[in-house]
């Protein structure tokens, strides 16, 4: 430790002899994998770019040139090189460091990133940015060979490849992995590039780019490869300056490719190879299991949980899902490259026909299913909430606009913990509700989740199942495929006074903040149709209204309510607990919804408060 010590910023970097580097990107391994087994993070990714973000600072003035880390799950180097090693400990907690770069936490954080594929398009805005304002600053994205399957890179790619004057780099991380195995015909292509390699350095030779060694060998081999026909990469063909592919664990290839890239004008691309979990055995084996760990012991690796633990719902929809696929052999499972996220790996091993893993391409993924719905197949869309923001347009206006016969899996709706506020999924009640021809639904429990999806699939049209990350409650699960009525909600407890219509995650703790308040509570079950005859008999059998949901309470299930009263013309003090209008970090997720008074204790609080005062009512307009 005693070299790392010494960096409390990259200019202490630039400042060691190259020498030292390599000793320094052993210790900076041996902290990361220490750090993280105690903390939990994204670690195999960080293994295999210690060396990438050590020449980056080392040859870029950052930050005065600007690195943007594609989703960012990979920035531990990054922070620990730029003055935040002390607060390592403090990963992906409450207050503590954010698992992912932002911005008003260090200026090296030149982007705020967590959903992929978003670097190239920022990177070539700062890059632009530089050019008018007549800065010659450098911006950099950095982007793995999964996350460059997105439209998005592509769109950037296309956009900046005609930019003959600005300072865009571009290095692609390339190690053969996204969460789990990369798909589609790009990774086909980068392992063409890779098994080329030599002929693509010898196209390079002229511009002299590569080092020393790497440059002799390309020379002869340039000299093998007289006479021969050599295409063009891909990236070249974008109008990008193509470099590589070179060892991205060898600094010695690594430092003057990039000192002498620094020298060239005109969009960069270069292409390293390096190895997720690289110096640690165990994840460089498994680097799935060790993308994102809890805390583990490294001598020992990940253990697999001794005694089974409660049921979580990403389980409870893997489990339907193969279950309705053998009922059924027009089911189809999409997944945008979340496949051990989503709870889909048995599914893969027993239908692979019928799996379809799209890459990170979330838009692609819900008008794929759309096509598929068209020829009368059955798509399960699997995703999680955040990442449908990315599929919105495709929501509307392929699959909801044509009221296509779609079935849409939201996992990790609500708060989701260590990930923070790019991961948390608190807007799909009010994004989803608002689009015509849309069922949402919201399980209060495993059981409900099981037969939600069943009736979500049975419904002919879009529909949506959204259900937390992690365990529910320990319910029971029947194991015939049933249905629930559509559009009705369920009396959970009877009580009087108040009536608290609660909806998913929110009908536990309401349950319990009811006793002691006396309050009835409903299990509303659908967001949409939202059950209006139970809102117009709650409304006239109690004093006060209540609504309760782990969303945004801007545009969520309470404002259904409230519209559902105003159109009925109800008058009813109405309270509207949710998530509030503010974005919400990382940490523990119990005690996130704690922080907004989405526990028992919150609940019950807030609604004393609010009805022991009695004046303030909710009046709601119609119209
Ligand atoms: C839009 C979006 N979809 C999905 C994800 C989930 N996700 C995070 S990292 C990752 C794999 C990225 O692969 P790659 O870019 O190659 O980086 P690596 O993990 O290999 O370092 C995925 C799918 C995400 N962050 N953003
Ligand atoms: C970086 C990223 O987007 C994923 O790795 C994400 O952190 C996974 O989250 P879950 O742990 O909820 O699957
Ligand atoms: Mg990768």
């Amino acid at each position: 430790m005693k070299l790392l010590e010494t960096i409390n910023d990259p200019a202490d970097l630039r400042n060691l002899p190259r020498t030292q580097l390599t000793p320094l990107a052993h210790e900076l391994r041996a902290y990361l994998l220490d750090s993280v087994s105690k903390t939990g993070g994204h670690l195999s990714s960080n293994l295999g770019t210690v060396e990438l973000t050590i020449a980056l600072h080392y040859v870029f003035n950052t930050p005065e040139d600007r690195i943007v880390w594609d989703v960012g799950h990979q920035t531990y180097s990054h922070k620990i090189l730029t003055g935040r090693r002390h607060r390592m400990p403090t990963l992906r907690q409450h207050q503590g460091l954010s698992g992912f770069p932002k911005r008003d936490e260090s200026e090296y954080d030149t982007f705020g990133t967590a959903h992929s594929s978003t670097s190239i398009s920022a990177a070539l805005g700062m890059a632009q940015a530089a050019k008018l304002k007549g800065e010659k600053r450098h911006a950099i994205a950095v982007i793995g060979d999964g996350s460059m399957t997105a439209g998005m890179a592509f769109e950037a790619l296309n956009n900046a490849g005609v930019e003959d004057d600005v300072n865009l780099l571009v290095v692609l991380n390339d190690n053969d992995m996204s969460i789990s195995p990369p798909v589609g015909a790009l990774n086909r292509y980068l392992a063409r590039l890779m098994s080329g390699q030599f002929y693509a350095a010898a196209k390079n030779v002229g511009k002299s780019v590569l080092p020393g060694p790497v440059l002799e060998l390309a020379k002869k081999l340039e000299e093998h490869a007289k006479g021969m026909v050599v295409p063009a990469t891909m990236f070249e063909e974008f109008g990008f300056n193509y470099i590589g592919p070179i060892d991205g664990h060898d600094l010695e290839s690594l430092i003057p490719t990039l000192e002498n890239i620094r020298k060239l004008k005109g969009p960069q691309f270069l292409h390293v190879v390096t190895r997720k979990g690289q110096g640690y055995k165990l994840a460089e084996a498994e680097p799935i299991l060790y993308h994102g760990t809890g805390k583990f012991n490294p001598v020992e690796g990940i253990k697999p949980a001794s005694a089974p633990s409660k049921i979580t719902y990403t389980e409870v929809f893997g489990n339907w899902l193969c279950d309705m696929a053998a009922s059924d052999s027009r089911l189809v499972g999409i997944t945008p490259a979340m496949r051990e996220g989503s709870g889909m790996v048995r599914f893969h091993q027993q239908y692979p026909q019928r799996y379809f893993d799209v890459g990170i391409a979330e838009q692609h993924a819900v008008t794929f299913g759309a096509g598929l719905a068209t020829e009368g197949m059955k798509p399960v869309v699997a995703i999680y909430s955040t990442f449908l923001q990315r599929g919105y347009d495709q929501l509307v206006h392929d699959v909801a606009l044509q009221n296509l016969d779609v079935t849409f899996a939201l996992d990790r709706a609500g708060l989701v913990g260590a990930d923070g506020a790019t991961h948390a999924g608190n807007y799909d009640i009010a994004y989803l509700r608002c689009i015509p021809n849309m069922v949402v639904m919201a399980p209060s429990d495993e059981n409900e989740c099981r037969t939600m999806l069943t009736t979500a699939y049975r419904y002919p049209g879009p529909a949506a199942v959204r259900y937390p990350r992690g365990a529910g409650i320990g319910a029971p699960l029947q194991e015939e495929l049933t249905t629930v009525e559509i559009g009705k909600g369920l009396v959970k407890r009877q009580g009087k006074g108040v009536a608290i219509l609660a909806f998913g995650s929110m009908v536990a703790p309401s349950l319990k903040a009811a006793e002691e308040l006396g309050a009835t509570v409903a299990d509303m079950r659908f967001v949409k149709p939202l059950d209006v005859e139970l809102v117009r008999r709650l409304a006239k059998e109690h004093e006060h209204l209540v609504t309760v949901e782990e969303g945004c309470i801007m545009g969520g299930a309470g404002s259904a309510v409230a519209e559902t009263l105003a159109a009925e013309g109800i008058i009813k003090p109405l309270l509207m607990l949710g998530l509030p209008d503010k974005f919400i970090d990382h940490g523990d997720p119990a005690l996130l919804l704690a922080s907004v008074g989405l526990d028992a204790k919150g609940i019950g609080k807030s609604v004393r408060e609010r009805f022991n005062l009695g004046e303030t009512r909710l009046v709601v307009n119609n119209g």
